[in-house]
């Protein structure tokens, strides 16, 4: 890509860098270095890497424009450049940010766990469309909420519950609703089974990677789990301390890891197999 970002892909990085700012006494932290990535329309780019590699910090700076995490965890970019639909995010103004959230969505960390307690499903799951259009057609949206509650296979009947009435598994796929009535072009998904229960989170990556076919948009999928990108993704993307360090499928990547941490993780990940 040698130092040029491509335009008209729903994501692209080029030599990205990201960094933590100083807070209080904590100096500033470089949380991830030279990254340059792209994701083609209708791609799922999955997101590998142990605790602590810059998995989360390149879903919040993709994401910053729509959902602000508050300043103790606003990174900065200071090398590069991350670019969403040829749109670059460096000094993004508020009206380009407005019409690039018509096309992304994201599906945050634990988002099934702090869904609002006070609210029932079907609030929850038309709150994004009236955040954004405060009029909408009520008995419209009615519709669009259950033909979503079909689409991630729950029954009608929890419409009217609260989430405190719900499995982990339906909590995560009221979630997942929530991020895709709007239609997004382009789904952030970070960690996407975080929070639900072992036993239910191949139903949750099957779920997601069929309604992924169905409406064929884009996915940049965070996860530190390989069976779960097996399940969803087409590439995986591979951080180790901030660096890219393997892309390719997964067979690709871990066939041939020409990183030895890449190859420490094939390796546990075929004692499992
Ligand atoms: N708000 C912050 N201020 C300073 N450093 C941070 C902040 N958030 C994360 N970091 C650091 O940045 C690096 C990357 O963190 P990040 O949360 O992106 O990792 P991750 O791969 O998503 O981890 P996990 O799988 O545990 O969520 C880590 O070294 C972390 O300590």
């Amino acid at each position: 890509m040698a130092g040029t970002v491509a335009h008209g892909y729903p994501i692209a990085t080029s030599d990205l860098t990201i960094e933590y700012p100083p807070h209080g006494a904590s100096p500033a932290h470089v949380a991830v270095r030279g990254l340059s990535l792209r994701v083609a329309p209708g791609e799922v780019l999955g997101l590998l890497g142990e605790s602590g590699s810059g998995k989360s910090t390149v879903a919040r700076v993709l994401s910053a424009a729509f959902v602000d995490p508050g300043p103790e965890l606003r990174p900065v970019i200071t090398g590069g450049d991350a670019l969403l639909f040829g749109v670059s995010l460096r000094g993004l103004s508020r009206r380009k940010a407005a019409k690039l959230s018509f096309n992304v969505g994201f599906l945050a960390q634990d988002a099934g766990s702090t869904l609002d307690s006070g609210s029932t499903v079907a609030e929850l799951v038309a709150e994004p469309v009236l955040r954004r259009e405060k009029h909408f057609d009520r008995r419209e949206l009615e519709g669009m909420v259950v033909t979503m509650i079909d689409a991630v296979r729950l029954p009608l009947s929890i419409l009217s519950k609260f989430p405190y009435e719900l499995s982990s598994g339906q909590r995560q796929r009221v979630a997942l609703a929530r991020a895709l009535i709007l239609e997004p072009t382009l789904l952030i998904a970070d960690e996407p089974t975080a929070g639900v229960d072992v036993t239910v989170r191949a139903a949750i990556s099957e779920l997601f990677a069929e309604l992924q076919r169905d409406r064929a948009f884009t996915a940049l999928v965070i996860s530190h789990d390989v069976a779960v990108l097996r399940a969803v993704a087409d590439r995986i993307a591979v951080l180790q301390q901030g660096v890219l360090v393997g892309l390719g499928t997964i067979d690709e990547v871990f066939d041939d890891p020409s990183h030895p941490y890449v190859a420490r993780l094939a390796e546990s990940f075929h004692d499992v197999d």
